[in-house]
Parts: structure tokens; sequence; C-alpha cells
């Protein structure tokens, strides 16, 4: 923002000051420190006012207007700020820097700028969720992206269509996106919900962006990461990286590697088939239950955010998760609750060694790191040796020995919480430092030695020598003895029934104490600075580790539930084939368990190069969409390498899963409900192939009976085959139960339920083969409640409809081939355009051309 100083020029000096730190960060709510408070002005104040509900005022006048401000207890700075981040508001904060006593206002400067995406404070992250900065650029059809875990050390770029867009935000879930789109930000990057920031359209500029993610790396080109041609991915980081350095304020020095995603390298797993699946989040938008929230027993934040990651980003290629089975397997065999009883007490190293590269890490994170480094050989001790991807991570976890020694030599047993407070750097490590915490040592010595001999000379048995921090040393005669105080003692203060008193020798002691003190201090926090700087060469070696504890945490995590929840190893094999023997839904059956809702019914699932569609009926509640969904469920937790509910689990080749699920209206992009059920079955028909899972609930129930039919006869003609891929397809239309017929690689199937006494129906939940024999519609809506007149007069008009329908009719064909477009007769040529074909201006004169043009002329009068 371009500052007019003339107009800055009738305004008092503090708020000019204010306004020119304003400038700098014109999108951030800036924290104007003045003494006790940090304030707010003008919009800023407004804004707190309405987001944290702190008072609004206004004080004095500058530039003739009266400052509207808001101010926040310095105490209370980081419940402040976790509200605000949470909320998506960037912030500035700016303390006072310089000399408090000088002339003028105090010099003061933006030391810290906390955004949503690059928040690295312990207290305001996600212990169990990355935090991501992102920055996205478009040119033409390709949208560039690139994405940064500050506190993780990750960095990731790719380049992806429109289309894939939403996929990718929604797997890398961001909480923060920076573009550089004027005007209105682009609709999906809206949608993604994370925070959005602007930065000029200059910053995104992709040869800025290879020289910037060049000197980053430390590499010549960007060959040995495949990221060379990603130009408009390098635009998106330039943008990236310099936000982020301007916000941290420094070189990001811990961020060494890049990560090039490519969508067709993963299992497609688009925004719908993440929130129809409730992976990790419910439809309601909640935590749990979801198949996170059931599988995430991690023992550390670190573990969580990998499982997220895997759960997430699986990949295609079966060989990653391969190997996790294998682990899986080994740590079945030989045990995995030792390892993960180590696990427990590790701490964040990955967080830690971030925050040591940023300058921000804690004495007792430091403290925590050491302990860590000194647990690893029995933890190491706990992983089997039997599977390749174990022994890998064993190897890993021996650092060199040197980290964990410089740590027990410079840091106490115990350090203090904050450096400032000292007590954070071990004896024996500086001889000046402990020189000076001699002095203070000695202090109470000296003081007791000093009463004592004052006690003698002076004859006042009951004098003390004491100190407090206010007044500093002093010595204490009650007011009966005063008349015994010698020449030498100067008063320092008068108290009810008592005088204070110093004397030359103790001042002499106060000045070296006080002093010893302080410089104690300043020598702790220069040796704390050092300590950072001889831990700089070994972030790269504690983010390996950091990994490797990660993967052990997730690995030993997914052993543990699979052992807990009867799971079994999944097998995949070359041959398109989803084969499921007596599956089941984890998060459904967990919830019954969890109720005593009985037991769940496990349900078989075949599908291969013969059999590509199951066409599903049966009645609501009967189970249809439980059963659609793990079969989802499985194929997923196969592919992220874990073991699945299942007795037996053979899989083929899989490149997606796609989801067509009842979802509520989606208001927000004012869609109608049917509206978003064709967009989303759109994109199923145009994305799916033969190695996608397409699951379809009910398509068409979201309009007419007739236009929902023909739709969902048309859909599914499509899938079977255009798409040909494997498909659930579940429907209340009876008349599909006709479409295995003419479809070769289609088959019934319908869950179960009885008719018990009475009209009741009973739910068996089992899935059976052939088409169900009728809804059942009626007599759910009795037990959902509905009174009995009015069950009886729908069960009336049911029986009539019923009735109407045998009565006749000529059966349409649902399914049958579309009508070719009629093609146009051949027409003679009209002559006019022979007259005109026969023309060729370049022949012409200027007269000839005159004369061709009134025969032309002619021409059209007698043909009109
Ligand atoms: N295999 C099963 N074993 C035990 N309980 C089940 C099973 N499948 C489903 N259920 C129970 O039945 C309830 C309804 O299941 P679901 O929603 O899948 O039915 P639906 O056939 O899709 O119904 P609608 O057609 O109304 O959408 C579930 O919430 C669950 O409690």
């Amino acid at each position: 923002m371009a500052l007019d100083e003339k107009a800055l020029a009738g305004h008092t000096p503090v708020m000019q000051q204010y306004l020119r730190i304003k400038a700098e960060f014109p999108e951030a709510l800036v924290l104007f420190r003045m003494g006790d408070f940090y304030e707010l002005f003008y919009e800023d104040a407004r804004r707190a006012n309405r987001l944290l509900d702190v008072t609004l005022t206004s004080r004095g006048q500058s530039n003739g207007e009266p400052v509207l401000m808001a101010g926040v207890p310095v105490h209370a700075l980081e419940t402040y700020l976790a509200k605000l981040i949470r909320l998506g508001e960037a912030v500035a904060i700016a303390e006072q820097v310089g000399d408090v006593n000088a002339k003028g206002p105090v010099e003061r400067k933006v030391v810290r700028v906390v955004t949503p995406g690059t928040v690295t404070d312990t207290e305001l992250l996600n212990e169990r969720q990355d935090t991501l900065l992102l920055a996205a650029h478009r040119k033409g059809n390709v949208w560039g992206l690139a994405w940064l875990g500050l506190s993780s050390a990750q960095l990731g770029l790719t380049e992806c269509s429109e289309r894939e867009l939403p996929g990718w935000l929604t797997r890398l879930a961001p909480a923060e996106i920076i573009h550089g789109a004027e005007g209105e930000a682009p609709a999906a990057l809206v949608a993604a919900g994370a925070a959005l920031t602007r930065r000029p359209a200059w910053q995104f500029d992709s040869a800025g962006g290879l020289r910037k993610l060049c000197t980053q790396l430390q590499v010549q080109s960007l060959q040995a990461f495949n990221a060379q041609e990603l130009s408009v991915a390098q635009a998106a980081a330039s943008a990236l990286l310099a936000y982020a350095e301007h916000t941290q304020g420094q070189a990001l020095s811990h961020v060494a590697t890049l990560r090039v995603e490519r969508a067709d390298e993963l299992l497609d797993l688009p925004p719908a088939t993440q929130r129809n699946l409730e992976l990790v989040q419910t439809l309601r938008g909640d935590d749990g239950p979801t198949l996170l929230s059931l599988l995430d027993c991690c023992r550390s934040g670190m573990g969580s955010r990998l499982l997220r990651q895997w759960l997430t980003q699986p990949a295609r290629a079966r060989d990653a998760a391969k190997a996790r089975h294998e682990a899986i397997a080994e740590l079945h065999t030989q045990g995995f609750e030792p390892l993960r009883e180590r696990l427990r007490h590790i701490s964040d190293v990955e967080r830690i060694a971030s925050r040591i590269a940023l300058r921000q890490v804690r004495p007792r994170e430091l403290a925590g790191l050491r302990e860590t480094l000194l647990s690893l050989p029995a933890l190491e001790a706990t992983v089997p040796e039997g599977a390749p991807l174990l022994l890998m991570l064993k190897a890993a976890l021996q650092p060199p020995p040197d980290i964990a020694g410089l740590l027990q030599g410079s840091l106490l047993a115990e350090p203090a919480a904050l450096l400032r407070d000292g007590g954070v750097i071990a004896p024996g490590l500086d001889a000046d430092l402990d020189e000076l915490r001699g002095i203070n040592e000695h202090c109470d010595a000296f003081l007791l030695a000093l009463e004592t001999r004052e006690r003698e000379r002076t004859g006042i048995s009951n004098l003390r020598v004491q100190y407090n921090k206010v007044h500093g040393f002093y010595i204490e005669v009650t007011t009966g003895q005063l008349g015994r105080v010698p020449d030498d003692y100067r008063r320092r203060q008068t108290l009810k029934n008592a005088e204070r008193f110093i004397t030359p020798e103790l001042k002499a002691f106060e000045d070296k104490a006080l002093s010893a003190q302080e410089r104690a201090l300043a020598r702790e926090k220069w040796l704390y600075e050092q300590l950072l700087d001889q831990l700089q060469p070994h972030l790269p070696v504690l983010l390996a580790l950091a990994r490797a504890l990660a993967q052990l945490d997730v690995l030993s995590t997914l052993a543990e539930r699979a052992a807990t929840l009867n799971w079994c190893r999944p097998q995949f094999v070359p041959q398109p084939c989803i084969d499921i023997e007596a599956g089941r839904h984890p998060v459904v059956e967990a919830r019954l368990a969890e109720t005593g809702g009985g037991a769940f019914i496990s349900n078989h699932c075949r599908l291969d190069a013969r059999t590509r569609m199951l066409v599903i009926t049966g009645p609501n509640m009967g189970g249809k969409s439980t059963y659609m969904r793990q079969v989802a469920l499985i194929a997923l937790l196969a592919a992220m390498g874990s073991y699945v509910p299942a007795k037996n689990c053979r899989l083929g080749p899989m490149d997606a899963i796609h989801t067509r699920i009842g979802a509520a209206d989606d208001l927000a992009n004012a869609q109608s409900t049917f509206m978003l059920e064709m967009t989303e079955a759109a994109a199923i028909v145009h994305g799916a192939t033969e190695h996608s899972l397409v699951l379809m609930d009910e398509i068409g129930r979201g309009t007419s009976t007739f236009d929902g039919l023909a739709l969902a006869g048309a859909i599914a003609s499509h899938l079977h085959d255009r798409n040909r891929a494997f498909t659930l397809f579940a429907t209340h239309y009876f008349e599909l139960t006709a479409f295995p017929e003419k479809h070769p690689q289609a088959l019934n199937a319908h869950v179960s339920a009885v008719e018990g006494s009475g009209h009741d129906i009973v739910f068996l939940h089992e899935i059976q083969s052939g088409p169900a024999s009728r809804s059942y519609g009626v007599q759910v809506a009795r037990l959902a409640g509905m009174p009995a007149s009015l069950i009886r007069q729908a069960r009336a008009t049911l029986e009539a409809l019923e009735a109407q329908q045998r009565s006749g009719q000529t059966q349409v064909d649902l399914f049958a081939a579309p009508p070719a477009i009629p093609e146009e007769p051949a027409r003679e040529p009209s002559a006019l355009e022979e007259a005109l074909a026969g023309i060729d201006p370049d022949a012409l004169t200027p007269r000839e051309a005159l004369d061709a043009l009134y025969r032309l002329k002619t021409l059209l009068a007698e043909a009109t």
C-alpha cells in the first residue's frame, strides 16, 4: 500500500509510526505494542471487536479524527492469536524494540507475522494434522500448485487441470491458499474453505520460481526432482517461498527436499468420494466417527499426521502398500506392543527439527529431543527384522551419536521452560558461565558471613542481611536498636518497625552479584544460540529420523488395529478383480459394537472381468449404502497399506474410487440436489475407467420418476458399455432389475429382509443374488413412527398403483441404444448457390464484379 506522506504529516508521531507499519502489512491485523497492551487501530480495531469481542474505544485525535482502537493484554496474546488463526486471519506483531526512555515514540518493528498457513508455534498447531501453505497459479487450462509445511519441512509441486483441482485441494487440505488473481478469488479456491491471501501477480513468476527452488534445494537444476518442466507450478513456488520467508523473516534452511506429485500416480479420490466415505470428516463435519478416527491410535503426532497422508494420498502402484502389508505381518508375528510402548515416550522430532531451523525451539523441546535420541537403541531393539521395510526403518534409527552428546553436554537435565528465565545451559560447558553462576551461588554464604560479622561489630543481635527484587541487598535493624547503627550505614528504606541500610561493602557486592546474574543470563542466551548453530547441520538427519519414527508408529498402529479388529492381509493380483470374502464396514461395525447394536453381518463382493456391475435393490435401511461403502473402504485400506476388515481379499489394479451418494443440497454453491447429483454423475461418466470402482447410490431420485428412471438406465448403460468400470449400482427403481438381462457383465443383487407378523419388517443385511421382491418403503415409514391412518392410506394408494401398472402398458426399453441423429437428406444446390460458386473474384474486372453482383441480386429476388 503506497503511503501518502502529506496525509501522514497531519498524524501524531505514534500514529505515523503505526500507519507506516500497517502499510507494510495491509492484509494482516497489526498488533501494536503499547506498554502492557497490543493495540489495534481503525479498521483493524473494528475487526478485532467483531472477531474477538474486545471493546472498541476511541481515544484522542490524529489528523483531526478520533482514533478508533481496541486492545488485548500482552499476557493473553497466545489465546487471542489462537482464536484469530482459527478464524483464518493473519496477524503481524509489532514490538517495542528501541529505548523506552529515548525522545519521541519508542522504535517499533514487526518481529513476527503469524498466518494460518505459516504458524509454527506448538500451541497454535494441531498436533495430529499438518498445517500447509499452498500457492495456486493458473496459466491457460493448467493449474500449478506448490505447497509447504513449515513445521514438517515438506515442499511439494504438482500441475493439474481445472477438473482435477478440487481433488488436490481436498487431498492436501491447506490451511491457507495464496493466489495472484485480481478481483474475486477463483471459485475452486474459495470452495476449499482455507484462508485466502492475495499476493501481487508479479510474484507468480516461473523463472523466479525456478531460481528460488534451485537456491532453496541447493541444486543447479530441478532435473533430479523431475520438476524442470513444471513451469506453472514453479510460478506458484515463487510466490510461495517469497511469502513464507516474508512471514518468518528468514530463510527456510530446513526445507531441503522436494516432492513432485502426479495425479496419475495416485489413487484418485475425488472430493465427493472423500466426503461420502467419511474418511477424515463425517458428513456433518465432525472429526469422528470416521475411518481416520477409527485407525488413529498412533502414539505420536508425527504418526497421526503421516497416517492421514497415507489415507488421503494412496499410490496407484502397489509396491509401497505391499511392503507395508509385509511389515504389518512381521509385527504380528514378532509382537508390536513393545515397540508401541517405546513410541509412547518419543517427542515430536519433526516439529522440533523445524523449530531449530527457524530458531524458535524452546529449551524443553531440545531436552525432549535429547531423551528421544538417548532412547533410540532401546526402541530399535523392539523393531522386528523380518520385513525389508522394517529393516530400512531400523537402520534409520541410528543418527550420529554426536547430536545426543551435544545436547547432553549443553543442557541441564531439566531446563527452564523459557530461555529468558535462565537455568538452561548445563554446568561444565562454559567456564565464564560457571564463574558467573558461582558468584550467585556463593552469595548466600557471603551474606551469612557478613551478617555474623556485622552482628559482632554492632552488637545488634537481631540484625539481618537480606535481599529482595525491588530494593536489592540491605541490612535490616529494628527501631529499638537504631542507636547502635555505625556511621558507615546508609539508609535505604524506612519500615514501620525497622530501618534498612546499605554499606559500601554490601553495595560493592550487590553490583557484582546483580551484574553477574545479568551477565549469566546473557551468556546463556549466547550459548543457546551457539547450540542452535551447531545443530543446523544435523537437520537433514533429524528429519530423516522423524520420518522413520512416524512410519514405525503408523505401521505398528495398523498392526494393532488389524489384530484388535480382526482384519486380514489383502492380496494384490494383476487380473482385474475385486474379490472380498466376508467384508465388513469398519466404522459401522465399531459403532454397533460400541452401542451394543448387535453383530455386523459380513458380505461378499465378487467382481471380475466377466461381472463388472451389481445392480443392488432392497428395502430402505436394508444396508445397501453400508455395503457399497464397505467395498470402497476395503479397497482404499488395502491401497494405503493397511489390513482390511474381511476374511479374504484379492484386488486387481485400481486407479480411482468414484462415488455418487445422496447428499444435502449444496446451498453455498447455489446448486439444487438434482443439479449436484447430475454434476457428480457427469464427472464419473467422464472420468471412470475400467480400473475404477464406482459407487452409484440411488441415482435419479432427485427428479420426477420418469426422468429419474430414464437417466438412471442411461447412466447404468454408459458405465457398463463404455466406462466398463467396476460398478455397484444401488437403486429403488425396480425396472432396473431388468438391466442384467441385456447387459452380460451386470448381475442383480439385493439386501435381504423378511416380513414378520403384522406387516413388520426384519432387516437381515445380507447381500444375496437376484433382484429384491419388493421395496418395503411403507413398512419402513411405519417403523419410523408414522401414524397408523397415514400408513393405511399409503398402503391403499400403493396397491392401486401396482394394480394400474399390472393392467397393461407396453414396456419401454430403458436400455435401448440411443437413436441415431437423423441425417439431413441430400439437397440440390439452388441457382443462386450455383451462380455464386461459379464466380472467381480474382479473375473479374471491377465492371464485371459489379455485373455479377447485380445478377446475384436478381437470382435472390427470384428465389424468394
Ligand atoms: N451388514 C450389516 N450388518 C449390521 N447392520 C447393518 C449392516 N448394514 C447396515 N446395517 C445397519 O442398517 C442401517 C442402514 O443401512 P444403510 O444406510 O446402508 O441402508 P440403505 O439400504 O442404504 O438405506 P436407504 O435405501 O434408506 O439409503 C445402518 O446404519 C446400520 O446400522
